[in-house]
C-alpha cells in the first residue's frame, strides 16, 4: 500500500497543514465578495485535482495539469493584481494601534486622547437628511488600513462628527463639499479628497464618478464608504468594490457598526 505513504504524518505535516489551511483562509477573505472568488474557487478545484492525480500516480494527466499549473503561476500573479495589491497595502499599513482586539491588552498602543468610537448614528442621519435635501456626499471610514496615502490630495483636519457638520461640509456651497471626507475613528481627519476611480466594467452606467470613486478606494483597501446620491438622493454602502444591500436605515447602522467591530 505504497500509495498510502501520505498518510504517514508527523507533528511538522500538521504545522505545515494548519499554517496553509491559515493563509487559505486570510486569502478566501481577501477575494470573498469578489469576483476573483470564482477564479480562487477554479484554482482550488484544479490543484487539488492535480495533487489527486499525483497520489494516484496518473504520470500523464499529472504532467499535463502540472504543466499548466506552472504557466497558471504567472497568469495567477496578473489576474489577482488587485488583490495582491491590497494584501500587501493591508500588511504595510496595518494601524496596529487602532486594532481593538489588540489595544485591550497593551494600553500603551492607544491614540491619547482619541474617542476611536465612531458615532455611527450621527453618520447615518446626516446621510438621510443629506439624502432628502439631494446632498451628494462621499463618506471613506478608514478601518486597520491606513489611508493617510489619500488624505495628502485634500484639506487635512481633526473635526468631532457630528450629524449638523457632516451636512455643512457636503452643503452645495460649501468649499469643501467636493471629493470624499475621510472619517478616522469619530473624526474627520480630511475634506476634498480625491479617490481612486475604479475601472469595473460591471458598474452600471448611471452611477458616475462619485460612485466609481467608492469602488476605487474598498478595491484596493477595507476601508468602508457611504455615497449619498446628489441626483437621487439615493445611500449606497460599499465595501471590498461591491454594494452592500440593506432594508432601512436601521439595518444600516447595525451593519455598519458590525464591519467595525470585526
Ligand atoms: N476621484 C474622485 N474622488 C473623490 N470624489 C470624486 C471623485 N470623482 C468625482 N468625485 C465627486 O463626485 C462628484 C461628481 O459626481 P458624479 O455626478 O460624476 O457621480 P455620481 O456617481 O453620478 O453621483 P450622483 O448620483 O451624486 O450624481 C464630484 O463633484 C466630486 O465631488
Amino acid at each position: 500500500m505504497d500509495f498510502l505513504n501520505f498518510l504517514d504524518i508527523g507533528v511538522t505535516d500538521l504545522i505545515d497543514i494548519l499554517l496553509v489551511a491559515i493563509l487559505l483562509y486570510y486569502l478566501y477573505r481577501l477575494v470573498r465578495g469578489t469576483v476573483a472568488i470564482n477564479i480562487f474557487l477554479g484554482i482550488v478545484i484544479i490543484w487539488a485535482f492535480w495533487k489527486g492525480t499525483q497520489l494516484l500516480d496518473m504520470r500523464m494527466t499529472a504532467s499535463m495539469v502540472g504543466g499548466f499549473m506552472q504557466v497558471g503561476l504567472i497568469a495567477l500573479i496578473i489576474v489577482f493584481q488587485q488583490e495582491i495589491r491590497k494584501f500587501l497595502l493591508v500588511v504595510g499599513s496595518t494601524n496596529f494601534a487602532k486594532k481593538r482586539r489588540f489595544t485591550k491588552h497593551f494600553k500603551f498602543l492607544r491614540e491619547e486622547g482619541v474617542n476611536t468610537e465612531l458615532n455611527v448614528n450621527a453618520l447615518i442621519r446626516a446621510c438621510e437628511i443629506m439624502g432628502k435635501n439631494r446632498t451628494g456626499a462621499l463618506l471613506v471610514i478608514e478601518r486597520d488600513t491606513s489611508l493617510d496615502f489619500i488624505t495628502s490630495s485634500g484639506d487635512e483636519m481633526q473635526i468631532e462628527i457630528n450629524q449638523p457638520i457632516l451636512e455643512s461640509i457636503f452643503f452645495k456651497n460649501s468649499p469643501l463639499h467636493d471629493g470624499a471626507a475621510i472619517i478616522k475613528g469619530n473624526k474627520i481627519v480630511a475634506t476634498r479628497v480625491i479617490l481612486p476611480v475604479s475601472r469595473q466594467q460591471n458598474i452600471p452606467n448611471r452611477f458616475g464618478l462619485r460612485h466609481r470613486a467608492a469602488f476605487g478606494i474598498t478595491e484596493r483597501t477595507d476601508a468602508l464608504t457611504l455615497v449619498v446620491s446628489e441626483e437621487t438622493g439615493s445611500i449606497s454602502y460599499i465595501k471590498n468594490g461591491e454594494f452592500v444591500a440593506y432594508k432601512d436605515m436601521e439595518e444600516l447602522e447595525r451593519i455598519i457598526s458590525k464591519d467595525l467591530n470585526t
